[in-house]
């Protein structure tokens, strides 16, 4: 059942709890223009051994879209009051695509409540800005629908897409039902970030997933952020951005097994560290 909570900006936060009460927690990020649905294919198999959470990021499902540009601090900060309004102490995340952009700002900024870190198909950067001020101003005015057949063709193959109509059925649903405040004011967030440095700082072990296919995160921008991060772990599945709906197993099994390994923090970026971007 979702509920609940409001933070102290007055912005309503939905979510819902899956799995046992007293198992260790792993927070779920959605991805823009999706909500807490888009994790139904691994849920049941999170839930066997966590208790998740997931929750609609600012402006999407049935989360309210507070007005203006959101940045990664505020939606960052909204994991930050929300598990703290739940009494959640420590937790791992998961986040794809701009849940993975509010999972770096977790763990170059929380890395002391988090325990483990996943970030699928997502960016320290995703430029240029023109591209998102562009859709900002497309969306306010035409409203989501006219994004739908872009956003499809980045988030799956072509191939997955024909097979799989059922797959894609309720994500366009997500997609179509977003309000475009909320759109719009998480593309100003991910316009305005910039997180290729201070991700040399993210001090929680870290799992990197790419999509091989991926056109809106492609695989060296998982390659840049797996390097920059230390101790960081890549993998690859064969997929493109929405790569949990495309590889629902894959996916699930890597976040599991990177979870279920024993917990060692990995070493201490050292100061100048040469980031992967630089190159
Ligand atoms: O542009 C897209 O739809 C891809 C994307 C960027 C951030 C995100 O969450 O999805």
């Amino acid at each position: 059942m979702t509920d609940t909570v409001t933070l102290g900006d007055g912005c309503t936060i939905a979510y819902r709890f899956d799995g046992a009460a007293h198992a260790p927690v792993l927070v779920l990020g959605n991805s823009l223009g999706t909500d807490l649905g888009m994790w139904a294919p691994q849920i049941d198999a999170f839930a066997q051994t966590y208790r998740v959470l997931r929750y609609d990021t600012r402006g999407h499902g049935r989360s309210q879209a507070s007005a203006g540009a959101y940045g990664i601090d505020r939606l960052g900060r909204d994991v930050v009051e929300l598990t703290a309004s739940l009494g959640i102490d420590r937790f791992h995340f998961c986040g794809l695509s701009l849940g993975g952009m509010v999972g770096q700002w977790l763990g170059i900024r929380e890395s002391d409540r988090l325990d483990r870190l996943v970030l699928a198909n997502t960016s320290g950067y995703m430029g240029p800005p023109s591209a998102w001020d562009a859709r900002i101003a497309a969306v306010l005015a035409e409203g989501m629908a006219p994004l739908a057949e872009a956003s499809i063709a980045r988030w799956f193959t072509p191939g997955f897409a024909m097979r799989h109509p059922d797959a894609i059925e309720p994500i366009v649903k997500m997609l179509r039902s977003t309000d475009p405040t909320g759109y719009a004011g998480c593309c100003a967030a991910i316009r305005d970030m910039d997180m290729r440095r201070a991700a040399t700082l993210i001090g929680v072990p870290t799992l990197v997933i790419g999509g091989s296919a991926d056109p809106a995160t492609p695989p060296d921008h998982a390659q840049a952020l797996a390097s920059a991060i230390p101790g960081a772990t890549l993998e690859m599945l064969d997929a493109a951005h929405l790569s949990n709906i495309e590889q629902p197993n894959r996916f699930a099994s890597l976040v599991l097994d990177f979870l279920a390994r024993s917990s060692s923090r990995p070493p201490v970026a050292r100061e100048g560290a040469e980031s992967a971007y630089d190159r």
